[in-house]
Parts: C-alpha cells; sequence; structure tokens
C-alpha cells in the first residue's frame, strides 16, 4: 500500500511513508551551513562597505581604463592587461573596451600579420586563446611555427615554463580537427608536469600547479578570481591599481552576497524543509554558489534569487523521483503536473506556455528514468541519451538564467532557445550529464539509482566501468570543442547570454570533475568554495 500526500504535509506524513516498503532512503548529509548566513539578512539596502569604497573604485576604474585605451601600451602589452583584468574578476567593468582593443588587435593580426614574426611562445598562445574567447577568427595553425621538421613541438620549448603554461590554457579552446592543440595539450601537460623547482619561481610553480588542474577557460570566474587575486599579489611585477581594484571590488560584491544569501536562508527556513522534506539534499547555500557561477556582478542580484529559489524545489523533486517516491505516487505526481493548465484563458504569452512544457517535460522524463529504475531495466546509450540529457536540467537553468538578465534577452532569443535545439545548450547538457553521471557511478549504484550512462554504456558495448568513462570522458571532451565553435562570430544570440550558458557548463564542470558529486556530497570540494568566497576575508 502507498502512502497519500496530504494538502498540508506534516511530520505524520513522512512517519506514515517512512514503512512502504520499498522505499528508498538516501541518508543524505543535512546541510553543512544551517543558519549561519542568517545574520547578513536585512532588508534595508544600504551596505555598510559600500560608501567607503564606491568612490575609491570609480577612481581605479579611471585609471585602468586609461590604461586599456592608452596608445602607449604596445598590443602584447594589452594582452596581457586584458588577460589579467580578466583573471581579477574586473573585466565585466570594461566589457566595451576590451572587445575595442581585442577587435584591433584581431584587425591587427588579420591584416597587417603582425604576429607573424613573433616567435615568443607566450605572446602567440595569449594571443589565441583571448581573441577566440571573445569570438574572433584565428586559426590553430598560428602554433605550426613552433614544431620541428617531423613535426613534433620544439623540443627548446621545454625550458620555456611560461611559454608552455600559456599554450596550455590555449589548448582548452581548441575546435574539432584541431588537431596540433591535441599535441599540444599533451606536450605541455607532460613537460609542466615535471618542472625543474629550482629553475622556476614559487610564483610560476604555483601558476602552473593550478592550471593543470584548473584551465583558466574552463574554471569558474568568481572562483577564479578569489585564487587569483593573492596569487596576483605575490608576482613580483603585479600593478598595484590592478591588485587595488580587485580587492575593493570583491569586498563590495560579497557584502552584497552575503545579504542575498541571509535572505535566502531567511525565506529557506520559513518554507520548513527540513521538517517537510527530511528525506531530501538540503542543499540551498551550494545551489546560491552555483548560481555566483553563472554571475555575480551586483545587476544580476534578482537573477540569483530567482534561480536559487527556483532549483532548491527543484533539488526536492529530483530527490522525490530519484529516491523517496514510490513508483504509484510518482506517477500521481506526474500526472498532477501534466494538469497544469498551459492554454489558460486570459492569454499567456507564447514563452511563458513554453515554461509551463519545459518543466511538465522535466517532470516525465524524471518520471521515466524513476520507472526504468523500478523495473530494473538498463537502457541503451540511444533510449537513455535524450531522457538523461532533460533530468540534467541545463534546458531548465537556461531559461531560468536568463529570465533575470534584461533587456538582451528578446523574444528572438527565447525563439532560438526553445525552438531551435541549439547545439550549445544540447553540448552543456553533455558535459553536465556525463561528467555527473562519471562523477556519481559507485555510490548511485551502492544506494538504488537508475542506470547511469556508465551503466548504459557498459552493457550496450560489452565493456568494463573504466572503459565506458573512458568514452564518455571523450564525448564531454567533444562536447567542449562544440561549445568553443558556438562562440564564433557570428553568434546565433548575443554573446553575453552565450558566455552564461558556458559559465553554467563550467559550474557543473567545478561540480562534477573526477569521481564525486560535490553537489550531493558537498562537504569537500564545494565547502571549500563556499568557505573561501563567502566566510573566509580576502586579504587586504
Ligand atoms: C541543474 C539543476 C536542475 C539543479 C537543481 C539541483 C539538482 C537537481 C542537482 C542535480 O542533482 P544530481 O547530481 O543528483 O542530478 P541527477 O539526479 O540528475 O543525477
Amino acid at each position: 500500500m502507498s502512502a497519500r500526500f496530504s494538502a498540508s504535509p506534516s511530520s505524520s506524513l513522512i512517519e506514515e511513508t517512512s514503512c512502504v516498503a520499498g522505499r528508498r532512503s538516501a541518508n543524505f548529509h543535512p546541510s553543512i551551513w544551517g543558519d549561519y548566513f542568517l545574520k547578513y539578512a536585512s532588508d534595508s539596502n544600504s551596505m555598510s562597505y559600500h560608501g567607503i569604497a564606491e568612490e575609491q573604485i570609480e577612481r581605479l576604474k579611471g585609471e585602468v581604463r586609461k590604461m586599456l585605451t592608452s596608445a602607449m601600451y604596445k598590443p602584447t602589452e594589452k594582452l596581457n592587461l586584458i588577460d589579467q583584468i580578466q583573471r581579477l574578476g574586473i573585466a565585466y567593468h570594461f566589457k566595451l573596451e576590451i572587445e575595442e582593443q581585442l577587435e584591433r588587435i584581431h584587425r591587427g593580426y588579420v591584416e597587417y600579420h603582425y604576429n607573424d614574426n613573433d616567435n615568443e611562445l607566450h605572446t602567440v598562445a595569449l594571443l589565441f586563446r583571448l581573441l577566440r574567447q571573445q569570438g574572433h577568427h584565428i586559426s590553430n595553425e598560428i602554433f605550426n611555427k613552433f614544431k620541428d621538421s617531423d613535426g613534433d613541438f620544439n623540443k627548446s620549448l621545454i625550458t620555456d615554463v611560461h611559454g608552455l603554461l600559456s599554450l596550455l590554457e590555449a589548448c582548452h579552446l581548441r575546435y574539432h580537427g584541431n588537431d596540433n592543440l591535441e599535441d599540444a595539450l599533451a606536450f605541455t601537460t607532460t613537460h609542466l608536469g615535471s618542472i625543474d623547482k629550482r629553475k622556476v619561481s614559487p610564483y610560476l610553480q604555483k601558476h602552473v600547479s593550478h592550471a593543470l588542474n584548473q584551465p583558466i577557460y574552463k574554471g569558474v570566474p568568481r572562483v577564479e578570481a578569489r585564487h587569483y587575486i593573492p596569487l596576483y599579489q605575490e608576482e613580483p611585477l603585479h600593478n598595484d591599481v590592478l591588485l587595488s581594484l580587485a580587492k575593493l571590488d570583491f569586498k563590495l560584491v560579497q557584502e552584497q552576497h552575503w545579504k542575498e544569501l541571509g535572505n535566502l536562508t531567511r525565506w529557506w527556513k520559513g518554507l520548513e524543509v527540513q521538517r517537510k522534506f527530511p528525506f531530501a539534499r538540503d542543499r540551498l547555500v551550494e545551489l546560491y554558489v552555483w548560481w555566483l557561477g553563472e554571475y555575480y556582478e551586483l545587476e544580476y542580484k534578482a537573477a540569483r534569487e530567482i534561480l536559487t529559489k527556483l532549483t532548491t524545489i527543484i533539488s526536492i523533486i529530483d530527490d522525490i523521483y530519484d529516491v523517496f517516491g514510490t513508483l504509484e505516487e510518482l506517477e500521481l505526481f506526474t500526472e498532477a503536473i501534466e494538469r497544469w493548465d498551459v492554454d489558460v484563458k486570459d492569454g499567456l504569452p507564447k514563452y511563458m506556455q513554453e515554461c509551463y512544457k519545459i518543466m511538465k517535460k522535466q517532470a516525465r522524463a524524471y518520471f521515466t528514468e524513476a520507472k526504468w529504475f523500478h523495473q530494473n531495466h538498463v537502457p541503451t546509450m540511444e533510449e537513455y541519451m535524450p531522457i538523461a540529457l532533460t533530468t540534467s536540467g541545463v534546458g531548465l537553468i537556461v531559461v531560468w538564467s536568463f529570465l533575470g538578465m534584461g533587456d538582451i534577452v528578446t523574444k528572438d532569443v527565447f525563439d532560438w532557445l526553445l525552438f531551435s535545439d541549439p547545439k550549445m545548450v544540447k553540448a552543456s547538457a553533455v558535459v553536465s550529464r556525463l561528467m555527473n553521471d562519471i562523477a556519481g557511478h559507485k555510490l548511485e549504484q551502492k544506494r538504488g539509482h537508475a542506470a547511469s550512462a556508465v551503466e548504459c554504456f557498459m552493457k550496450q558495448y560489452g565493456v568494463t566501468e573504466e572503459e565506458a568513462k573512458e568514452e564518455l570522458r571523450k564525448q564531454v571532451v567533444d562536447a567542449w570543442k562544440d561549445i568553443n565553435e558556438e562562440l564564433r562570430h557570428p553568434t546565433a544570440v548575443p554573446m553575453p547570454l552565450l558566455v552564461q550558458i558556458l559559465n553554467h557548463t563550467r559550474t557543473m564542470h567545478m561540480t562534477y570533475d573526477g569521481e564525486t558529486d560535490h553537489y550531493t556530497h558537498a562537504g569537500t570540494k564545494l565547502k571549500e568554495h563556499v568557505t573561501s568566497l563567502l566566510v573566509n576575508p580576502l586579504p587586504m
């Protein structure tokens, strides 16, 4: 007999349901943060640090703007300046200036081939990375001049640690068929992994060991800025203006984040989630940090709030389908969602109707996975992937994340998103789903979970777990190449929106990198990110 949900859930609901035979429990660890951030909740708009820092920040911004536009700097110096500004997390203040400077540098490169005589690996690799990142066309053949007559990268480069580091970072922007960058990735990884520490400064050593684990292009911008600011301070030739601006800006924005998270904690407590859904993951803070990964700027306050609230609810729904609900309950629940009226009488705009449909599609996909589990069915990859890409939640998240982005999100953008099956969104979903499946495989199978891509692949192709994971990792690499290609001009929709999807992919990559699902088991990597972004002060 299955339990019935009452209109107002109470603790008796759980007592009633917990005795149902066959119901699983995942024993998710409780919230790590509890009420920690409640102390920051506030209805007032004032921020104590704001007044002190704002004037200083404006002055420093003016100085940086002058540096960026000054004719005194050579293109190479400008590239280094832009790289530092981006790594320090302050590029959003200089979007137009950076765009204009890179445009000029690109023109110089295309029309005057100014770079052809540049044999410094660092400069060439930085030029390549910054231009591709901005959507400009630049061929990977630019690196062929660093190869010898056998087609291998020149052995003399091995001692150029700075150059190798920049080449490694550039490799992550490769497209399909950029074979020399595949070689470059192997070459740089091998040689950077065995550098002679006596010959390299401690600053450069730290930089190298970080880049080997976390390439800048795939890193979450706010997390990387928090890592880079203190590291940049150790760089003997650092620029004081950039450093001061980065620190002040980080602190000012952090104060806003504290307040948002304080208010979200208050909202979350009011929902009494722990009492009503004790079986579910309580991950408000982790989700908030995910969405800081998408946008951390002050202007996206409302967007972060929308995303955090909606995804805390989706996370509970995910646990109802994946863990707690019995098949009969899940059927009732899915039918109830299906009954949501899309054709509301007064006529919702079409894109809003689509939001309903997406939510229904999500519930249907969760239900399909639940049925597979209850029927012990291991689908083929062809059967599995369309459903699993939906349950990755990327389609849903991209729609929700665009809602708070203001006027840049036009009707055409929603048409592209909802009706054209965009390659960028699909590739992002592939990265999220496959990395999630690889990371969660062992523990999910132990507690009982629908088959993941790892099992589907093993069964269909008769291979071992390691072989399946290896193949799925290759598919992740290919999906990243799709993403890189979609960022080329002319882009399907304005670049900031694609960067938003890129940021989502980066956040998922960070969460599911390796063999642990860091969202479910939030006590290690994600806890470190919460601590560094929202608890530990940035040394001033
Ligand atoms: C991107 C979205 C929708 C975020 C909301 C929270 C959520 C459901 C996270 C994924 O959990 P999981 O790692 O258990 O995922 P799954 O159950 O799909 O494996």
